[in-house]
């Protein structure tokens, strides 16, 4: 189950995103904003973070203007690794190297045929399972 979640600059990129979710008959959850109205992304960030962290969902996937916000914010919550990824190197490295578990995106930075390229990338990436990387892991934990 993958949980996504935007602010108002994210709201029509969400949209976009839930509709190949659909159609690669993936299962998520969407944990709003449910409009394009101002609104506040440390909100969505919280929602969609903690669906991860009591495993209600595997991944999350959060969006705002930049992505940077909503990024910082789910930062802050134990046991959340957020990427914030542009490009689908990073989506591919930030699985494999950090078992990240939530994709962030800037809905003002990537257009949305990229986008759904980097879901792709996000959501097809094995963790690489790698000694170091899993200590790694373990220090950011600490
Ligand atoms: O990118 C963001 C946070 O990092 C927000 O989406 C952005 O700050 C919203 O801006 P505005 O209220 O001017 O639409």
């Amino acid at each position: 189950m993958i949980a996504i979640g935007s602010d108002h600059g994210g709201y029509e990129l969400k949209q976009e995103i839930i509709e190949h979710l659909k159609n690669r008959k993936i299962e998520y959850k969407d944990f709003g904003s449910y409009t394009k109205e101002s609104c506040d992304y440390p909100v969505y960030a919280k929602k969609v973070a903690e669906s991860i962290i009591r495993k209600e969902c595997e991944f999350g996937i959060l969006i705002c203007g930049t992505g940077i916000g909503i990024s910082i914010t789910a930062n802050k919550m134990k046991g959340i690794r957020a990427a914030l990824c542009h490009d689908c190197f990073s989506a591919e490295a930030t699985r494999s190297h950090n078992d990240a578990n939530i994709l962030a995106m800037g809905a003002r930075v990537v257009g949305a045929g990229h986008a759904l390229k980097i879901v792709d990338t996000f959501l097809d990436t094995p963790f690489s399972e790698d000694e170091r990387h899993i200590r790694r892991i373990a220090l950011i934990e600490d």
